[in-house]
Protein backbone atom coordinates (compact mmCIF):
# COMPACT_ATOMS: atom_id res chain seq x y z
CA UNK A 1 0.00 0.00 0.00
CA UNK A 2 1.07 3.47 -1.20
CA UNK A 3 1.25 6.07 1.61
CA UNK A 4 1.70 9.87 1.31
CA UNK A 5 5.24 10.79 0.81
CA UNK A 6 8.43 12.06 3.25
CA UNK A 7 10.70 14.01 1.59
CA UNK A 8 14.10 15.25 2.40
CA UNK A 9 16.08 17.09 0.16
CA UNK A 10 19.51 17.91 0.72
CA UNK A 11 18.42 18.00 4.72
CA UNK A 12 21.61 19.23 7.19
CA UNK A 13 21.28 19.82 11.06
CA UNK A 14 24.09 21.48 13.12
CA UNK A 15 23.69 21.74 16.86
CA UNK A 16 25.84 24.59 17.93
CA UNK A 17 28.85 23.18 15.86
CA UNK A 18 28.17 19.41 15.75
CA UNK A 19 26.58 18.74 12.54
CA UNK A 20 23.63 15.52 13.70
CA UNK A 21 22.70 15.48 9.79
CA UNK A 22 24.55 15.61 6.50
CA UNK A 23 22.91 16.15 3.24
CA UNK A 24 20.16 13.89 3.54
CA UNK A 25 17.92 13.32 0.89
CA UNK A 26 15.25 10.38 0.44
CA UNK A 27 11.66 10.22 -0.62
CA UNK A 28 9.90 7.84 1.22
CA UNK A 29 5.89 6.14 0.80
CA UNK A 30 6.21 2.89 2.38
CA UNK A 31 4.26 1.99 5.03
CA UNK A 32 6.72 0.51 7.44
CA UNK A 33 10.08 2.41 7.83
CA UNK A 34 12.85 1.10 9.72
CA UNK A 35 15.91 3.60 10.60
CA UNK A 36 19.33 1.67 12.39
CA UNK A 37 22.63 2.81 13.02
CA UNK A 38 25.32 2.96 15.42
CA UNK A 39 25.09 5.26 18.91
CA UNK A 40 24.88 9.29 17.67
CA UNK A 41 24.49 8.20 13.84
CA UNK A 42 21.43 10.35 13.73
CA UNK A 43 18.11 8.84 13.57
CA UNK A 44 16.51 10.31 16.39
CA UNK A 45 17.48 13.61 15.00
CA UNK A 46 15.79 12.17 11.70
CA UNK A 47 12.95 10.75 13.57
CA UNK A 48 12.55 14.16 15.31
CA UNK A 49 12.67 16.10 12.14
CA UNK A 50 9.07 14.15 10.94
CA UNK A 51 7.30 16.30 13.65
CA UNK A 52 8.81 19.64 13.68
CA UNK A 53 10.95 18.71 16.70
CA UNK A 54 13.97 19.58 15.27
CA UNK A 55 14.25 22.22 11.87
CA UNK A 56 16.48 21.49 9.18
CA UNK A 57 19.55 24.08 9.87
CA UNK A 58 19.80 23.50 5.47
CA UNK A 59 17.32 22.01 3.33
CA UNK A 60 13.75 21.54 3.16
CA UNK A 61 11.38 18.84 4.77
CA UNK A 62 7.92 17.73 3.89
CA UNK A 63 5.91 15.21 5.42
CA UNK A 64 2.76 14.21 3.75
CA UNK A 65 2.97 17.32 1.78
CA UNK A 66 3.44 19.59 5.03
CA UNK A 67 6.55 21.86 5.62
CA UNK A 68 7.47 21.70 9.19
CA UNK A 69 8.89 25.03 9.68
CA UNK A 70 5.56 26.53 9.01
CA UNK A 71 2.71 24.13 9.31
CA UNK A 72 4.28 22.67 12.46
CA UNK A 73 0.47 22.96 14.41
CA UNK A 74 -1.23 20.92 11.40
CA UNK A 75 1.77 18.55 11.46
CA UNK A 76 1.68 17.70 14.94
CA UNK A 77 -1.83 16.42 14.49
CA UNK A 78 -0.80 14.20 11.59
CA UNK A 79 1.95 13.01 13.22
CA UNK A 80 2.22 10.44 16.59
CA UNK A 81 5.10 10.28 18.25
CA UNK A 82 5.91 7.37 20.66
CA UNK A 83 9.69 7.84 23.10
CA UNK A 84 10.83 4.86 24.51
CA UNK A 85 10.04 5.84 27.95
CA UNK A 86 6.16 5.89 28.03
CA UNK A 87 6.58 7.97 31.31
CA UNK A 88 7.65 10.87 29.89
CA UNK A 89 4.42 10.79 27.45
CA UNK A 90 2.02 9.83 30.39
CA UNK A 91 -0.02 13.14 31.64
CA UNK A 92 -3.02 12.50 33.51
CA UNK A 93 -3.82 10.22 36.37
CA UNK A 94 -6.06 7.49 34.98
CA UNK A 95 -5.46 5.66 31.99
CA UNK A 96 -8.48 6.81 30.57
CA UNK A 97 -8.30 10.57 31.60
CA UNK A 98 -4.66 10.00 29.61
CA UNK A 99 -6.03 8.90 26.71
CA UNK A 100 -9.04 10.91 26.43
CA UNK A 101 -6.42 14.34 26.88
CA UNK A 102 -5.19 13.73 23.53
CA UNK A 103 -8.75 14.57 21.98
CA UNK A 104 -9.10 18.03 23.95
CA UNK A 105 -9.25 20.68 21.37
CA UNK A 106 -10.37 18.09 18.66
CA UNK A 107 -14.05 19.50 18.41
CA UNK A 108 -15.84 15.92 19.72
CA UNK A 109 -18.79 15.72 21.95
CA UNK A 110 -18.03 14.13 25.54
CA UNK A 111 -19.81 10.96 23.67
CA UNK A 112 -17.63 10.47 20.57
CA UNK A 113 -14.46 11.38 23.12
CA UNK A 114 -15.64 8.81 25.08
CA UNK A 115 -16.83 6.09 22.59
CA UNK A 116 -13.25 6.74 21.09
CA UNK A 117 -11.44 6.36 24.25
CA UNK A 118 -13.18 2.96 24.94
CA UNK A 119 -12.53 1.87 21.08
CA UNK A 120 -8.50 2.44 21.51
CA UNK A 121 -8.62 1.12 24.98
CA UNK A 122 -10.41 -2.43 24.02
CA UNK A 123 -8.07 -2.59 21.18
CA UNK A 124 -5.08 -2.59 22.98
CA UNK A 125 -6.21 -4.66 26.00
CA UNK A 126 -6.58 -2.25 28.82
CA UNK A 127 -10.12 -1.95 29.30
CA UNK A 128 -9.94 -3.72 32.60
CA UNK A 129 -7.40 -0.86 33.71
CA UNK A 130 -9.49 2.27 32.10
CA UNK A 131 -9.85 3.98 35.81
CA UNK A 132 -6.51 3.08 37.21
CA UNK A 133 -3.85 5.24 38.18
CA UNK A 134 -1.53 5.22 35.03
CA UNK A 135 1.35 4.90 37.07
CA UNK A 136 0.40 1.71 38.60
CA UNK A 137 0.77 0.17 34.71
CA UNK A 138 3.39 -2.13 33.88
CA UNK A 139 6.53 -1.04 31.45
CA UNK A 140 4.87 -2.91 28.69
CA UNK A 141 1.34 -1.34 29.87
CA UNK A 142 1.98 2.04 29.78
CA UNK A 143 3.81 1.41 26.50
CA UNK A 144 0.74 0.51 25.65
CA UNK A 145 -1.35 3.15 27.15
CA UNK A 146 1.39 6.14 24.97
CA UNK A 147 -0.06 4.23 22.11
CA UNK A 148 -3.70 4.05 22.99
CA UNK A 149 -3.18 8.02 23.66
CA UNK A 150 -1.22 8.94 20.33
CA UNK A 151 -3.48 6.62 18.20
CA UNK A 152 -6.79 7.93 19.79
CA UNK A 153 -6.06 11.03 17.29
CA UNK A 154 -5.64 8.78 14.53
CA UNK A 155 -2.36 10.21 13.17
CA UNK A 156 -1.44 9.19 9.77
CA UNK A 157 2.30 8.87 10.07
CA UNK A 158 3.34 7.27 13.65
CA UNK A 159 7.42 7.81 14.46
CA UNK A 160 8.88 5.46 17.25
CA UNK A 161 12.08 5.69 18.48
CA UNK A 162 13.08 2.70 20.77
CA UNK A 163 9.66 2.07 21.66
CA UNK A 164 10.93 -1.52 22.78
CA UNK A 165 13.92 -0.71 24.40
CA UNK A 166 12.84 -0.77 28.35
CA UNK A 167 10.28 -3.47 27.82
CA UNK A 168 11.00 -7.05 28.18
CA UNK A 169 10.68 -9.65 25.56
CA UNK A 170 6.78 -11.02 26.03
CA UNK A 171 6.09 -6.98 26.04
CA UNK A 172 8.61 -6.05 22.62
CA UNK A 173 6.97 -8.55 21.12
CA UNK A 174 3.51 -7.60 21.53
CA UNK A 175 4.58 -3.54 20.76
CA UNK A 176 6.09 -4.95 18.04
CA UNK A 177 3.76 -6.88 16.33
CA UNK A 178 1.32 -4.03 16.97
CA UNK A 179 3.22 -1.66 15.45
CA UNK A 180 4.53 -3.97 12.53
CA UNK A 181 1.53 -5.69 11.59
CA UNK A 182 -1.50 -4.54 12.76
CA UNK A 183 -1.81 -0.72 12.13
CA UNK A 184 -2.52 0.62 9.28
CA UNK A 185 -0.32 4.08 9.49
CA UNK A 186 2.64 4.52 8.13
CA UNK A 187 5.45 4.14 10.36
CA UNK A 188 9.02 5.34 11.28
CA UNK A 189 10.51 2.97 13.33
CA UNK A 190 14.23 3.70 14.73
CA UNK A 191 15.32 0.43 16.51
CA UNK A 192 18.28 -1.00 17.30
CA UNK A 193 17.14 -4.25 17.25
CA UNK A 194 17.40 -5.64 13.61
CA UNK A 195 14.76 -8.19 14.13
CA UNK A 196 12.39 -5.59 14.05
CA UNK A 197 14.08 -3.93 11.41
CA UNK A 198 13.85 -6.65 9.06
CA UNK A 199 10.37 -6.76 9.38
CA UNK A 200 10.14 -2.87 8.15
CA UNK A 201 9.59 -2.16 3.97
CA UNK A 202 12.70 -0.37 4.09
CA UNK A 203 15.18 0.39 5.93
CA UNK A 204 17.49 3.47 6.22
CA UNK A 205 21.43 3.41 7.40
CA UNK A 206 23.16 6.42 9.01
CA UNK A 207 26.24 6.87 9.95
CA UNK A 208 27.60 9.72 11.35
CA UNK A 209 24.80 11.99 10.42
CA UNK A 210 24.63 10.59 6.71
CA UNK A 211 22.32 8.68 5.02
CA UNK A 212 24.42 5.85 3.96
CA UNK A 213 22.13 3.06 2.40
CA UNK A 214 18.24 2.71 1.98
CA UNK A 215 16.60 -0.13 0.67
CA UNK A 216 15.59 -3.44 1.61
CA UNK A 217 15.57 -4.74 4.54
CA UNK A 218 17.46 -7.97 3.93
CA UNK A 219 20.06 -6.13 2.24
CA UNK A 220 20.51 -3.10 4.29
CA UNK A 221 20.15 -5.08 7.55
CA UNK A 222 22.52 -8.10 6.20
CA UNK A 223 25.23 -5.71 5.30
CA UNK A 224 25.04 -3.87 8.74
CA UNK A 225 25.02 -7.01 10.64
CA UNK A 226 27.96 -8.35 8.23
CA UNK A 227 29.87 -5.24 9.25
CA UNK A 228 28.85 -5.23 13.13
CA UNK A 229 29.58 -9.32 13.34
N1 LIG B 1 19.75 18.80 21.01
C1 LIG B 1 21.02 18.49 20.68
N2 LIG B 1 22.03 19.34 20.98
C2 LIG B 1 23.31 19.07 20.64
N3 LIG B 1 23.68 17.94 19.99
C3 LIG B 1 22.73 17.06 19.69
C4 LIG B 1 21.34 17.28 20.01
N4 LIG B 1 20.63 16.21 19.58
C5 LIG B 1 21.52 15.38 19.01
N5 LIG B 1 22.77 15.88 19.07
C6 LIG B 1 23.98 15.25 18.52
O1 LIG B 1 23.71 14.86 17.20
C7 LIG B 1 24.29 13.59 16.91
C8 LIG B 1 23.22 12.62 16.47
O2 LIG B 1 22.39 12.33 17.58
P1 LIG B 1 21.09 11.41 17.48
O3 LIG B 1 20.43 11.43 18.82
O4 LIG B 1 20.31 11.80 16.30
O5 LIG B 1 21.74 9.98 17.23
P2 LIG B 1 21.09 8.52 17.31
O6 LIG B 1 21.55 7.81 16.08
O7 LIG B 1 19.65 8.61 17.56
O8 LIG B 1 21.83 7.90 18.56
P3 LIG B 1 21.38 6.77 19.64
O9 LIG B 1 21.38 5.45 18.92
O10 LIG B 1 22.49 6.86 20.64
O11 LIG B 1 20.05 7.17 20.19
C9 LIG B 1 25.03 13.17 18.16
O12 LIG B 1 26.37 13.54 18.01
C10 LIG B 1 24.36 13.97 19.25
O13 LIG B 1 25.26 14.23 20.30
Amino acid sequence: MEHPEIVFDSVSVDFGGRTALRDVSVSLDQRRIGVIGSNGSGKSTFARMLNGLVLPSSGAVRVHGLDPARQSKLLRRRVGFIFSNPDVQIVMPTVAEDVAFSLRGRGFTAAEAGARVSAVLDRFGLTTHSEAPAHSLSGGQKQLLALCSILVGEPGLLVADEPTALLDAVNSRRIADHLLDELPQQLVLVTHDLRMAARCDVVLRFDAGRLVESGAPGDVVGRYEREHA
